[in-house]
């Protein structure tokens, strides 16, 4: 249907007062996309035989680490008990979990009028839970608090309806009790939806305006960009405008998902739903920015949007170097479908070719090395790591440091570093060892709460390079897995920040060099030398491994020298041995790596760079 000057569109589809568009939000494993399940076949959306679990969670590795990374949008229709004759539009919007995504959240948030907070029954109120409701509650949203799994023999529901009740301001006897599981509680839950979250409210006749909350690549479609319809309405065919970058794009096709792709002729206020235009890259097409017609179209925009930061960055590298151009086209395709993912290549000396690659955070990491690993099917180096660093130098001059390497030689007056509003929730139990660990990691405490008796809430100033490292899987285990943790970025601090180089032989080892604070810099040189001691083969003449900082080394061990005969053991006159040994010895080589005038394996760098222990990168856990 054209939009010409004599075709008058249709108004909304929908009338906007049975519309209640609602989101889940919920600390990790709680059970929102069970519970997101359930509303699918509850409403009839979803066919029993087709159901399978997670039905929403579409990328294999969300469903293989059970947790939700893209946000998806899903159309429930849905007659509530006390209102039979009316059939509903409940817009259920699926929310990621985690603090690396926190941006996602926020946006999907502001595309609702309402929340179901949703809590484990047996787990109770965890740090997600808190900053999740602290962002629906900035953005005034009516919160329905859930409890869920009341079917486990360990729930406490009781007990932690007081504690939920007493975070939301409501009676402990408001809460409801659900199994997402079993499907127990789920449809009066549903119908709380109808009855206690407002009716989106926007002016039908105003210019459109329609904020992204969401934008997916697809291989055949381009970008698919969720949408919520605030004012105005979108129609099929239209120019539509997208107000941060100004381009203009023709709307081949708009519709709802219940839960697949409906196309429809348009969306009016308060409506949700999906937009093609066939651009190809999410870039275009970003979170958080809002849509607008391009004749007659709104000239402001609808608040808050903001650029994707990288927080955290690390060097990929391809074990073989000959994989560095598939390298190159796979980061280019999955950039294609994360506008958080930034990347520029990246030479090392003992490494090869490779590539400087920002993430959101740790998790955000090891989704983007799994995916490359696995649909890619790369092997890849990747190298600790790293916060970005701001370094003014005594001539006034600032550096902007993104790989520890190249960290600026000369008169440093100060170094910036990002901290972190850190949030632990934590039986009391473990307050001693938690402050322990943060007192560690150069943390500064903010302050303590009690949730209930035995629960409390402990908030910490940290490094975010303090939480890069192991910190979670340290807190997990001084807590035996009790404790969760949130953090959000908070600014900068001024800290006595040192450049540790680790010398083969003289040489600089750009890979190993790393950023640390002074007090921890002498530990950091010791553990790394002497581990590359243990990996590194004796070579035929004596090689040195130090640790410095600018010329001073604070480490050293000495690989000793050897003249290896190989042939030595095969005494006897067995040629066709000897041309064997030596072949296998001539294999061994190529997987060596020359740095200067000393052979290292491929596997020491492997061994040094992931492993488990604080040397090495963590591991991005949930
Ligand atoms: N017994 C029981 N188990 C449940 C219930 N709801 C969810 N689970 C289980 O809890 C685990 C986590 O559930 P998910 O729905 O994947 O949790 P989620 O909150 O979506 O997790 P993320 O997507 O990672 O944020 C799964 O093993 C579910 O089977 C329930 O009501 N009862």
């Amino acid at each position: 249907m054209p939009a010409t000057p004599n075709h008058v569109p249709e108004p909304s589809r929908t009338d906007p007062a049975l519309i209640r568009n609602f989101c889940i939000i919920a600390h990790i494993d709680h059970g929102k996309s069970t519970l997101a399940d359930r509303m699918l076949q509850l409403t009839g959306v979803v066919e029993q035989r087709q159901m399978r679990a997670q039905y929403l969670d579409r990328m294999d590795i969300e469903r293989e680490r059970g947790i939700t990374i893209k946000s998806q949008a899903v159309r429930l229709p849905w007659a509530p008990t006390h209102d039979p004759g009316n059939t509903h539009i409940l817009n259920m919007i699926d929310t990621p979990g985690h603090v690396d995504f926190t941006y996602e959240v926020s946006r999907s948030l502001a595309a609702c009028e309402g929340t179901i907070l949703l809590v484990d029954a047996a787990q109770g109120i965890e740090a997600q839970t808190l900053a999740n409701l602290y962002l629906a509650m900035e953005n005034d949203l009516t919160i329905i608090p859930v409890l869920n799994k009341i079917d486990l023999p360990a729930a406490q529901p009781e007990k932690f309806a007081e504690e939920l009740a007493n975070l939301v301001g409501c009676e402990p006897g408001d809460v409801l009790k659900v199994s997402a599981k079993t499907g127990l509680g789920v449809e009066a839950l549903l119908d709380k939806v109808v009855r206690e979250i407002p009716a989106p409210v926007g002016v039908a006749d105003a210019p459109a305006r329609a904020m992204i909350f969401d934008s997916v690549y697809d291989s055949y479609r381009g970008v698919v960009t969720y949408v919520r319809v605030i004012d105005g309405q979108l129609n099929k065919r239209e120019r539509i405008r997208m107000m941060s970058t100004g381009a203009t794009h023709e709307l081949l096709e708009i519709g709802t998902n219940s839960p697949e792709m409906l196309p429809a002729d348009g969306l009016g206020v308060g409506e949700v739903g999906y937009l093609i235009t066939g651009v190809k890259d999410v870039r275009q097409s970003k979170v958080g920015d809002t849509v607008t017609s391009q004749q007659k179209g709104a000239t402001e925009a609808l608040g808050g949007y903001k650029d994707p930061k990288p927080m955290v960055f690390s060097g990929l590298y391809p074990l073989d170097g000959s994989d560095y151009p598939e390298l190159r086209e796979a980061l280019d395709k999955l950039q294609l479908n994360d506008a958080a993912l930034v990347y520029e290549p990246e030479t090392s000396a003992a490494l090869g070719f490779g590539f400087r690659v920002g993430f959101l955070g740790l998790l955000h990491l090891d989704v983007i090395r799994e995916r490359l690993e696995r649909e890619f099917g790369l092997d890849l180096i990747a190298t600790a790591p790293n916060v970005v660093y701001r370094v003014i130098m005594e001539d006034g001059s600032e550096v902007v440091v993104t790989n520890p390497s190249e960290f600026p030689e000369g008169k440093i007056a100060e170094v910036y570093e990002p901290v972190v509003r850190a949030t632990i929730l934590a039986p009391s139990e473990f307050i001693g060892a938690i402050m322990e660990l943060c007192q560690t990691r150069r943390g500064t405490m903010l302050g303590m709460d009690y949730l209930s008796e035995d629960r409390v809430e402990i908030r910490y100033t940290l490094p975010l390079a303090e939480i890069v490292f192991d910190f979670f899987d340290q807190l997990k285990s001084k807590t035996r897995g009790y404790a969760s943790l949130d953090y959000e970025p908070t600014g900068e601090q001024s800290s006595s920040l040192v450049k540790v180089d680790i010398l083969l032989h003289g040489d600089k080892v750009d890979a190993f060099s790393a950023i640390t604070h002074r007090d921890q810099a002498y530990a950091y040189g010791v553990r790394l030398v002497a581990k590359l001691k243990e990996l590194i083969p004796r070579q035929n003449f004596e090689v040195p491994v130090q640790a410095a900082i600018g010329s001073r080394v604070i480490a050293r061990e000495t690989i000793r020298a050897i003249r290896k005969d190989v042939l030595a053991k095969c005494y006897g006159g067995d040629i066709s041995r000897k041309r064997k040994l030596l072949e296998k010895q001539k294999e061994g080589k190529k997987r060596m790596k020359m740095v200067g005038s000393v052979e290292v394996p491929q596997e020491a760098f492997i061994a040094v760079l992931s492993s488990d222990d604080s040397a090495g990168p963590a591991k991005g856990k949930k």
